[in-house]
């Protein structure tokens, strides 16, 4: 039976490339609610894009499963939009044609209304071929099409990356107003984490091809604590994501096991700070999800 509360499923998946490359995923599992927004987050290589065309279903998995909207093997692939990080498109077309072609590849789906919102607010000429178009221009050429589609599922792959400030608020409003309305499952990857702490409510922190965290994202944000004590203080026994000692005291990012002693000052961290303690200290144990359970690094 499929499980249609989940959007999108990973259980122990791992993509290696060629049989003698690295792993760019490994044992990768979490699950995501259906209709939540959820940021994907890690550095340069960390595995993001091979997690998205994995889902989006351009890649098989090396070992392990994904399951996209209840089904494998790329079976959803009509209810899922996908923007690439390249945001591939046809040079030759001009954007009318890019839309024309959108309403012909999605027959019964397609949302004519919302790709051409999409493409007047950013003042594109329709008759513009898109070779001629700028990278921002050709995001919002992409970002249309996708949502055009009335994806179930919506992977976008840094899609904020070259837009301009305005053109960035804009979108996100558009995204997230789909989010709420349709109940669309948005998963969204982005190098600007602020840019993500208003509108995403889910988190997956990727570093060299693992999971750091999965889950919502203000349980990940409550159970962790920025503390400080003087120097030489044991943190024992709560686990210690980030730890330094500036002159006489003790700063850390801890994901507390029990009550703080009173003495040490302790605050809710941002996602910012959260997502950099770990992102500096890759040794630091994952928080994975539900069951809740933590694993070694
Ligand atoms: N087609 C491929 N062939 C060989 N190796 C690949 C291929 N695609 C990705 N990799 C490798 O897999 C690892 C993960 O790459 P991926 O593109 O998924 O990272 P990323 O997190 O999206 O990075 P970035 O933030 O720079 O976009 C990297 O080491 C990369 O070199």
């Amino acid at each position: 039976m499929t499980d249609t509360s989940v959007a999108l499923a990973a259980d122990a998946l791992g993509k290696r490339f060629g049989r003698r490359g690295g792993w760019a995923l490994r044992d990768c599992s979490f699950r995501l609610p259906a209709g939540r927004v959820c940021a994907v987050v890690g550095p340069n290589g960390a595995g993001k894009s091979t997690l998205f065309a994995l889902a989006a279903g351009l890649i098989a998995p090396t070992e392990g499963t994904v399951t996209v909207l209840g089904t494998r093997r790329g079976e959803a692939r009509p209810r899922v939009g996908f923007v690439a990080q390249d945001k591939p498109l046809y040079p030759q077309l001009t954007v009318a044609e890019t839309l024309r072609m959108g309403a012909d590849l999605n027959p019964g789906r397609w949302d004519e209304q919302a790709a051409q919102r999409i493409v007047a607010a950013g003042d594109l000429d329709p008759g513009s071929s898109v070779r001629a178009l700028s990278g921002g221009q050709r995001t919002r050429v992409a970002l249309a099409l996708a949502l055009g589609k009335r994806p179930e599922l919506l992977l976008l792959d840094e899609p904020m990356a070259d837009l301009d400030p305005l053109a960035r608020h804009e979108l996100m409003g558009v995204l997230m107003g789909q989010a709420a309305e349709d109940g669309t499952t948005i998963v969204m990857s982005s190098h600007v984490i602020a840019e993500l702490q208003d509108s995403c409510d889910h988190l997956l922190l990727i570093g060299a091809g693992r999971i750091r965290l999965a889950g919502e994202m203000d349980t990940l944000l409550e159970a962790h604590t920025r503390v400080a004590a003087p120097a030489g203080t044991s943190l024992d026994p709560h686990t210690v994501v980030e730890s330094r000692t500036t002159g006489r005291q003790l700063s850390a990012l801890i994901r507390p096991a029990g009550p703080l002693p009173g003495d040490w000052r302790a605050d809710a961290p941002t996602l910012e700070e959260l997502v950099l303690a770990h992102l500096r200290n890759p040794q630091a144990p994952a928080l994975t999800p539900a069951p809740a359970r933590e694993t070694a690094a």
